[in-house]
C-alpha cells in the first residue's frame, strides 16, 4: 500500500512506461496530478482509491478484469495495439501474490506468475470514466438555420490536402462534425480530383450507384436523383441499415438547354436543412409530435432499380435520440415505406406534417447554388438536402463516406491518438 506525496505532478517517466501506448507517442491521455492513490486487495477483489483535492474517488476492481486489462507489451500487441493472449487461459481465481505501486503506475504479481503493469493515468482515466462517464473528445453541436448563408463553413482545398499538416483536414472534419457540413473552396474543377479529396477523409463507399458517382439527369440508374425533377429536403440512404455517413456534392457544369439562350437561369438551386435544429424546434414546440417520430419505426425501401430491393436490418424511426443526445435523422419521405397499421396511424401523419412544415419554414432552409471548385460535404446522418427543379445538363459528382471513418478522421486529426484510442477502448 503506498500514499503518494499530495500535490507532485507525474514525472516524465510517465511516457515512459505507458505500455499500451504506441512507443512514438507521448503521454496524452490526461495528466492526472499526483495524489494519493491506492491499490489494495479488498473484499472483491483489488480496491482502487484516489482522492483528488476533493473528489476521492473508490472503485474495487475484479481480479480477472484488472488481469484481462494488462497494459503489459506482452499482453498488448504493440504493432496492432490488439490483445495478445487468450483471456480464457487466465486462471478463473486468478489472483495478485504482491501489488508493487511505483511513482508512474502499480506492478501486480499474479498468481499465474504473470507481472502486469498499470500506469496511473490509464487506471485514473478509467475508473474516473466509469464514475464520472466524462466524455474526453469535445464535442460541440452549432445548430444553425438559414442564416448560416451569411457566413457558411468553408476549408481551402490546399490547406485540406496539404500532406505534411493534418491542421486543414482537422478543420474540414472539425467544421463538418460542429455545423453537419463544410466547403472545400479552390477545389481543381476535375472529378479525378474531387475523388482524391474525398479518399483523403475515407474510403469511398459502394453502393448500387457505385462508388465515385457522377451523374447527369438521364435516369442512368432508376431514382430521382437522376431527373431534372425538383427535391424536398432529405437524408439519403433511409433504405440502408446504415445510412451514408458523409455526402459530398462537386457540381461541374450546367448548360443550358440547346433552344434556350447561354444566360437563361436554369434552376437547379440546392438547399440545406439542419435536421437536429428541425428536431429540437420540433421537441420544443410539439415534444409529442416529437416522440411520435422519435418512437414509430417505419419501413424504408429503394425498388426502382432491376435486380435491386434493398430495405435495412428492421423498420426505423424517423428522429433517432438517447435522452437529449440526437443521434440520427432518416427523412426521404418518397423512400419511405408504408406507415404501420398497428400504431396510432393519424397521429404519426399529424407529427411527420409538422416536422415537415418545420423543415419547410424559411429561417430553417439554406438555399444556394453550387458551383464548380467548390466542393460540399456533409453529415447525412444531421443535415438534409434537396434540390429546386432545373432544365438544361447538370453535371454533379461527389460520393459517400461511411460515418465511422469519417469519425475516425475527425478524432484522429483533432485530438491525441492516445486519448482517442483509450476514449474509443472503453464505453462513453
Ligand atoms: C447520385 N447519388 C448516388 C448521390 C444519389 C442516388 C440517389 C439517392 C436516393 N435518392 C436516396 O435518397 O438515397
Ligand atoms: O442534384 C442534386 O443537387 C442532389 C440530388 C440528390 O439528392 C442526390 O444525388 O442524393
Ligand atoms: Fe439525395
Amino acid at each position: 500500500m503506498l500514499f503518494l506525496l499530495k500535490g507532485r505532478t507525474i514525472s516524465s517517466g510517465l511516457g515512459r512506461r505507458l505500455s499500451f501506448i504506441p512507443r512514438q507517442a507521448s503521454a496524452a491521455l490526461p495528466r492526472p496530478r499526483f495524489y494519493a492513490t491506492t491499490l489494495e486487495t479488498g473484499p472483491k477483489g483489488l480496491t482502487y482509491k484516489s482522492d483528488d483535492s476533493g473528489s476521492p474517488i473508490k472503485a474495487e476492481l475484479s481480479k480477472i478484469w484488472l488481469r484481462d486489462n494488462c497494459r503489459c507489451a506482452q499482453c498488448v500487441n504493440q504493432d496492432t495495439l490488439q490483445r495478445n493472449f487468450d483471456t480464457f487461459a487466465i486462471p478463473k481465481d486468478v489472483s495478485p501474490t504482491e501489488i508493487l505501486p511505483k511513482s508512474d503506475g502499480v506492478d501486480i504479481l499474479w498468481s499465474d506468475s504473470h507481472k502486469s503493469h498499470y500506469p496511473w493515468s490509464w487506471l485514473n482515466f478509467t475508473v474516473q470514466d466509469t464514475n464520472n462517464k466524462k466524455p474526453t473528445i469535445q464535442d460541440e453541436r452549432r445548430l444553425w438555420g438559414a442564416t448560416v448563408s451569411s457566413d457558411p463553413p468553408e476549408v481551402d482545398f490546399e490547406d485540406v490536402m496539404n500532406s505534411t499538416s493534418p491542421k486543414g483536414m482537422a478543420e474540414l472534419t472539425g467544421k463538418i462534425r460542429q455545423y453537419g457540413f463544410c466547403f472545400v473552396t479552390n477545389s481543381p474543377k476535375t472529378p479525378e480530383d474531387t475523388e482524391k479529396l474525398l479518399e483523403t477523409i475515407g474510403p469511398i463507399r459502394n453502393t448500387h450507384y457505385g462508388g465515385f458517382y457522377d451523374f447527369i439527369p438521364d435516369l442512368a440508374l432508376a431514382d430521382t436523383a437522376y431527373t431534372n425533377l425538383a427535391l424536398p429536403a432529405h437524408t439519403d440512404t433511409t433504405y440502408f441499415t446504415e445510412p451514408a455517413g458523409l455526402q459530398a456534392f462537386h457540381l461541374l457544369s450546367h448548360t443550358p438547354p440547346t433552344n434556350k439562350p447561354a444566360d437563361e437561369v436554369l434552376g437547379g438551386q440546392s438547399l440545406l436543412v439542419d435536421g437536429f435544429h428541425a428536431a429540437e424546434t420540433l421537441r420544443k414546440e410539439s415534444p409529442d409530435d416529437f416522440e411520435i417520430l422519435r418512437k414509430v419505426k417505419l419501413p424504408w425501401h429503394a425498388s426502382g432499380n432491376q435486380g435491386v430491393a434493398i430495405a435495412p436490418d428492421m423498420a426505423y424511426p424517423v428522429i433517432e435520440a438517447t435522452g437529449e443526445k440526437l443521434h440520427r435523422i432518416r427523412w426521404n419521405n418518397d423512400d419511405r415505406g408504408v406507415v404501420p397499421l398497428d400504431i396510432d396511424v393519424d397521429a404519426w401523419y399529424q407529427a411527420a406534417r409538422k416536422w415537415d412544415e418545420i423543415l419547410k419554414r424559411k429561417e430553417s432552409e439554406y438555399w444556394f447554388q453550387l458551383e464548380p471548385g467548390r466542393v460540399l460535404i456533409f453529415d447525412n446522418w444531421r443535415v438534409l438536402h434537396g434540390r429546386s427543379a432545373f432544365e438544361g445538363l447538370r453535371r454533379i459528382c461527389g460520393a459517400y463516406i461511411s460515418r465511422d471513418d469519417f469519425i475516425s478522421r475527425w478524432k484522429m486529426t483533432n485530438f491525441p491518438r492516445e486519448e482517442v484510442i483509450a476514449s474509443n477502448m472503453q464505453l462513453r
